[in-house]
């Protein structure tokens, strides 16, 4: 079953739309799924991507029912669904696909394999396409939510060798895709220079986010060689940012 995974791959640009449970209602997702969905045309011409996909997680999931909220989500669209966890509890039968992350810029041995060992049963009960994900984080020059909630260290993104070493570790590793992150609400975005230093070694597929609020900021990262760009932030404080 790599449905999911060879839809990202068969395409160039995908943009990866992240909505957060948390910090969005049932009736607020219901109405922005069905707007999104009605408006993909326009998205994709809009921000010249291939497609666009829905990403579904947060670094924390207080007074949520995670389930309840997927299925809901899938109630109100037809696009890709795929889960970005921030932690086991993040799993859903809901969605198409499961980011399966591995933390491995840090040195949390819970989000090494203690998050994946808790999430384990559930995961393959659920029937979801599993994606093994390398998700390095990176100094997005203000504390973020992941760096708070796995309790590790952004790896500097002045250290371009380090940072391209543990990516290429990550493919290595078995991972089918590489998320260079830069946290929620980063203030300085993953550069160019990295995106395209782990792209001449590295031959996974890249996906970057954090901090990215433009249209050319976005259109960057494509060009320095991402083959998915994820925006959050841009939209949760401003539901009208994607033009629906
Ligand atoms: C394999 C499974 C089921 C879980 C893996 C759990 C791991 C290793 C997670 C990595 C560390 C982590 C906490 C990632 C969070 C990823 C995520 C959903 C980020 C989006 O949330 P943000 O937007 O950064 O934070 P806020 O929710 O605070 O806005
Ligand atoms: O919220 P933003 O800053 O867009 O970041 C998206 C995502 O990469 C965070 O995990
Ligand atoms: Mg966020």
């Amino acid at each position: 079953m790599h449905k999911i995974y060879d839809l990202i791959t068969s395409v160039e640009r995908t943009l990866g739309i992240l909505v957060d449970p948390e910090k969005m209602g049932f009736e607020e997702v219901s109405a922005f799924a069905k707007a999104l969905s009605l408006n993909s045309s326009r998205i994709i011409k809009k921000f010249d991507v291939d497609q666009i996909v829905l990403l579904v997680g947060g670094s924390t999931m207080e007074n949520v029912d995670f389930d309840k909220w997927t299925q809901h989500l899938r109630g109100s669209t037809k696009l890709p669904i795929i889960l970005f966890p921030g932690s086991h509890k993040q799993v859903s039968s809901a969605a198409d696909a499961i980011l399966y992350l591995n933390l491995i810029s840090g040195r949390n041995p819970d989000y090494l394999i203690g998050e994946q060992v808790a999430a384990a049963y559930k995961v393959q009960e659920a029937r979801i396409e599993v994606i093994p994900t390398a998700y390095l984080l990176l100094d997005g020059k203000n504390e973020s939510a992941v760096a708070r909630v796995s309790n590790t260290t952004p790896m500097s993104q002045q250290d371009i060798d380090e940072v391209v070493k543990t990516a290429l570790a990550g493919q290595f590793m078995g991972n089918k895709l590489i998320y260079l992150e830069a946290g929620s609400g980063a203030k300085q975005p993953v550069t160019d220079e990295i995106v395209k230093a782990v792209q001449q070694r590295v031959n996974t597929p890249t996906i970057v986010g954090g901090g990215l609020r433009t249209k050319q900021a976005i259109k960057s990262k494509f060009d320095a060689g991402a083959r998915m760009v994820v925006v959050g932030t841009a939209i949760e404080e401003n539901l009208s940012w994607l033009d629906i």
